[in-house]
């Protein structure tokens, strides 16, 4: 498998007043091409970090990052536009990620255009987007607040695809919305996976969900991966006692 993002020993350091503290502490792992990989761990262990820095909201002290074999730490300013129309995140709370202010379909337009579509086309392929994603149009010409939780992340979903990311990174994506609401966006993440092929890196507290939806998951402690393999090896047969730990604390 064709490796798609390769993390290698990234370090990030946060101060807790004069105190140094390393939310990433030698974070090493890949995602490969097509591969939807899990990344759990307690809260404060740096899932998120690791998410920001990856794409770009953060910048690590040291490591390296490999976006199809690129070292994206190496990117020029005009390269970054690229590389991150190849790498998109999907958030907790949908409504946050949208500007109040606008609908939700101007949301998707404005990430459209910024790629450089003129207007008319973005026309059409929002409303490719919108069906890719099962949001009805008139949901999309509403604004973020006018919306349910699950309507919202469908939109934040659509937002995300209109740039065609090779990986799209979920952080606790389901975790706000009820549960069968969850369910209906994991069959979304899903059957989109099927359609583009696209990877993901599926951060989340929910075990369940890792396993009905991950080819593999990482065990992530005190900023780095402790512990690796499938889902079924990872709960059934974890080999550290903080894994067994977290597996136990969930089911
Ligand atoms: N901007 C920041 N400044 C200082 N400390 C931070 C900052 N961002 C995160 N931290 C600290 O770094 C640690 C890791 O945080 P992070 O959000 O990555 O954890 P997480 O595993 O994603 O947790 P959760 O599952 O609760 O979201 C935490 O102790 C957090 O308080």
């Amino acid at each position: 498998m064709r490796e798609i993002l390769e993390v290698l020993d990234v370090k990030k350091t946060y101060y807790k007043g004069k105190q140094p503290f390393m939310a990433v502490n030698g974070l090493s792992f890949s995602v490969g091409e097509g591969e939807c990989l899990g990344l759990v761990g307690e809260s404060g262990c740096g899932k998120s970090t690791a998410a920001r820095i990856i794409t770009g909201l953060e910048k690590p002290d040291s490591g390296s990052i490999r976006l199809e074999g690129r070292e994206i730490r190496e990117a020029g300013r005009k390269e970054w536009k690229r590389i991150y129309s190849r790498v998109q995140m999907v958030f907790q709370t949908p409504q946050d990620s949208f500007d109040p202010r606008q609908k939700l379909e101007d949301g998707i337009r404005e990430a459209l255009c910024n790629q450089g579509m003129k207007k008319r086309e973005a026309q059409v392929r929002i409303r490719e987007l919108l069906e890719m994603t099962e949001l009805e149009a008139e949901y999309a010409g509403r604004y973020p607040h006018q919306v349910s939780g699950g309507q919202c992340q469908r939109a934040a979903i659509a937002r995300a695809l209109a740039v065609s990311p090779k990986l799209l990174i979920c952080d606790e994506a389901t975790s706000a919305l009820d549960v069968t609401v969850q369910a209906q966006i994991v069959e979304l993440l899903k059957k989109l996976q099927r359609d583009t092929q696209m990877s993901y890196l599926l951060i989340s507290h929910d075990l369940a969900l890792v396993q009905a939806m991950c080819d593999r998951v990482l065990v992530m402690y005190q900023g780095k991966i402790i512990e690796e393999g499938t889902p079924d090896e990872v709960i059934r047969s974890p080999r550290e006692e903080y894994t067994r730990i977290l597996v136990d604390s969930v089911f």
